[in-house]
């Protein structure tokens, strides 16, 4: 099992020529949760993401079980346990699903052991092929999965890595209703052993899988808690209703609101 560890980030700020993205977070994931990151367009949710893993250059502190990740390279981030997928799965479509998760497995290994024969499916591949259901597709072609098998084989792909924080940006999108349930409990069971961090438009997915929340706005955290904490905060209401919270609007809830 892998060692649990949390994300602590302090005063986080990513300015792109002038404009500031990301304005000062704090934000402290604990190991082991499942912290749903929502807020609306351009509040800062993916830059903070590609700050945690090094694709921008950012100011402040991320610390990853205690340890330093800003000034590190993406690489050495990569290979201190943490891993992300983008809104477009990209999988290896000419591969199979076995080769996909063997590459995977093998990106901290050297060339030679890599293009060794090895008998039979490695454990942590042939796990990782159980957790996110794709044993019977282990020999398809990648590029004839379903779109949700493609988001779970690059779960997968982190899983034998052996990541121990996934940042999943928009996981369920262009999902249908089987494959989002199925990707919430897929999620409620990674993090059982490692930490889990989804940034997410489905309000119904983040009602039904968050276990804490942390809304964006303007590069800023807004507002923090369980699902029940922000739906009530008027602050949170402001920002996806567009005017304050007040009598019938007070009752009205995010994940009534569509589209956001
Ligand atoms: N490379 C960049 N150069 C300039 N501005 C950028 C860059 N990347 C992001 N931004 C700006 O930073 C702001 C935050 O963008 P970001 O993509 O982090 O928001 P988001 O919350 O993830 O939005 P969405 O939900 O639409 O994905 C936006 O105004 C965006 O235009």
């Amino acid at each position: 099992m892998s060692e649990l560890s949390g994300l602590e980030i302090r005063g986080l700020r990513v300015s792109f020529d002038g404009f500031t993205a990301v304005d000062g977070v704090d934000l402290d994931v604990t190991p082991g949760d499942l912290r749903f990151l929502i807020g609306p367009n351009g509040a800062g949710k993916t830059t903070l993401v590609d700050a945690v893993t090094g694709l921008v250059k950012a100011q402040g502190s991320v610390l990853f079980g205690g340890a330093e990740l800003l000034g590190r390279s993406v690489h050495r981030i990569a290979r201190s346990g943490i891993g992300r997928t983008f809104q477009t799965a990209t999988v290896f479509e000419e591969l199979t699903v076995l080769q996909n998760l063997d590459i995977a497995a093998g990106a901290g290994r050297g060339m030679l052991t890599m293009l060794r024969r090895r008998k039979g499916v490695p454990e942590p591949v042939a796990r990782a092929l159980e957790t996110v259901g794709l044993t019977d597709q282990a020999d398809s072609l990648a590029g004839t999965l379903a779109h949700g098998q493609k988001q779970w084989l690059e779960i997968g792909m982190l899983l034998v890595q052996d990541v121990r924080l996934l940042l999943l940006d928009e996981p369920v999108a262009g999902m249908s209703h089987d494959e989002r349930e199925a990707t919430g409990e897929l999620l409620e069971h990674i993090s059982e052993e490692r930490t889990v961090v989804v940034i997410e438009h489905d309000m119904d997915f983040m009602r039904s899988f968050a276990r804490s929340v942390s809304v964006l706005h303007a590069g800023r955290v807004l507002s923090e808690g369980t699902v029940a904490e922000v739906q009530a905060d008027p602050r949170v209401q402001e920002v996806y209703l567009g005017h304050a919270a007040g009598g019938a609007v007070a009752s009205a809830t995010v994940p009534e609101v569509g589209g956001v």
